[in-house]
């Protein structure tokens, strides 16, 4: 045997930008801490059995994924929950309404990442914290009887709240990829994959495909340790159209196009619409004009678009955060895209409930 193996210096070869690696609770400990009660089990499970249905078109509601585009302050987040739990149940047999729990946010280039990378938004970013902050505002909106929708985005931190979310969703700028795609197929919930920000649609044709097919890939299990994760697949995902760089995707045409790709694919033909982001321009008036297009064509028969999305807060707007300045933040407001006030929600809820019963009369 050569001893030349044993001289060769392997310093200097690894953690050349890496200034710290600390300890990461264990999913199972953080789960432990905020374990689900009945009511939000039960949530959680006839949330995503609902949801189940309207994609495959035994039920005829509208499943409406609606809330901030991120949360910052919980109590906030809670405040609002509390008016959607109400008006969710006074509209439950015409819409399937879920609240958007955005707390990891996917930017185009640097920005706040969201409450569970920063939950204090001073740059301080205390994960340990920011999961359990996280977790427990799943819990504590499940228990209202009001079912969370989430993106996920970092692979390994759905072992620390997937259990609690009913509607998943995969962002445009991780459509494409393949590690997003694997976790899509050990989803437990219906997940929405979005078209890219330039508003290729295929992009999310193709993520559905792939997050049906079953997958075996590295991951954590519940107790943190690096395990091969072997899954199933995930039937229930589907295309959520978002607009793009070149203008909103909406449209008639889109939507019957999109139905061919999705056909082309041997894949069920189902959309929901995002009213946001591409297809608002990001500006949080426009919102309404989607809606108000969905809603009559909803009227007028539509069947293949099975929901919509919306950003929604107590405040119309956005505002800036400068971080370790959180205290100066205007209450209910938004710190990434700007979203629809309360009462411009609720006038959107009723017409797309309106538009359903239209439709089934
Ligand atoms: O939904 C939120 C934003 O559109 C997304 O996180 C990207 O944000 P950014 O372009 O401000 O980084
Ligand atoms: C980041 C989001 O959307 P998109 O991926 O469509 O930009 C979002 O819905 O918060």
């Amino acid at each position: 045997m050569s001893t030349r193996t044993n001289s060769i210096s392997t310093s200097n070869l690894d953690d050349q930008r890496t200034v710290r690696i600390s300890p990461l609770a264990a999913p199972s400990v953080v789960r432990a801490e905020h374990a689900p009660d009945e009511v939000a089990a039960a949530t959680v499970r006839s949330g995503r059995a609902a949801t189940v249905d309207i994609l495959s078109g035994t039920d005829d509601r509208l499943v409406v994924i609606v809330g901030p585009c991120s949360v910052h302050d919980p109590a906030a987040a809670m405040d609002y929950a509390r008016k959607l739990a109400a008006k969710a149940d006074e509209l439950r047999d015409d819409l399937h309404i879920v609240m958007r729990v955005y707390f990891e946010k996917p930017r185009t280039t640097l920005g706040w990442k969201g409450l569970l990378n920063d939950p204090h938004l001073d740059g301080t970013y205390d994960i340990n914290t920011g999961l359990r902050i996280g977790r427990k505002l799943l819990l504590d909106v499940s228990s209202l009887g009001l079912p969370v929708g989430c993106e996920f985005l970092d692979p390994i931190l759905p072992q620390y709240y997937a259990d609690l979310v009913t509607y998943g969703a995969i962002g445009a700028r991780t459509a494409a990829s393949q590690v997003h795609r694997q976790l899509c197929s050990a989803l437990s919930m219906p997940v929405g994959i979005k078209n890219s920000t330039e508003g290729d649609v295929q992009v999310a044709v193709d993520g559905t495909r792939a997050a049906a097919a079953s997958h075996v890939f590295p991951g954590t299990d519940l107790d943190g340790q690096a395990a091969l994760i072997e899954t199933i697949g995930n039937p229930d995902c589907h295309v959520i159209l978002r607009g793009g760089s070149a203008g909103p995707n909406y449209d008639a045409e889109t939507v019957a196009d999109t139905m061919a790709r999705l056909r082309k694919s041997g894949m069920p033909e189902r959309v929901v619409i995002d009213a946001s982001h591409g297809n608002s321009s990001k500006n949080h008036e426009k919102q309404v004009d989607v809606v108000t297009d969905i809603a009559d064509r909803i009227v007028a028969g539509e069947k293949g678009i099975v929901g919509l999305m919306l950003e929604s807060f107590i405040e119309a707007g956005r505002q800036d955060l400068t971080l370790g300045q959180a205290d100066e933040l205007e209450y209910g407001k938004s710190i990434t895209d700007a979203c629809i006030d309360w009462a411009t929600t609720v006038d959107q809820l009723d017409r797309l409930a309106e538009a359903v019963r239209a439709r089934r009369s």
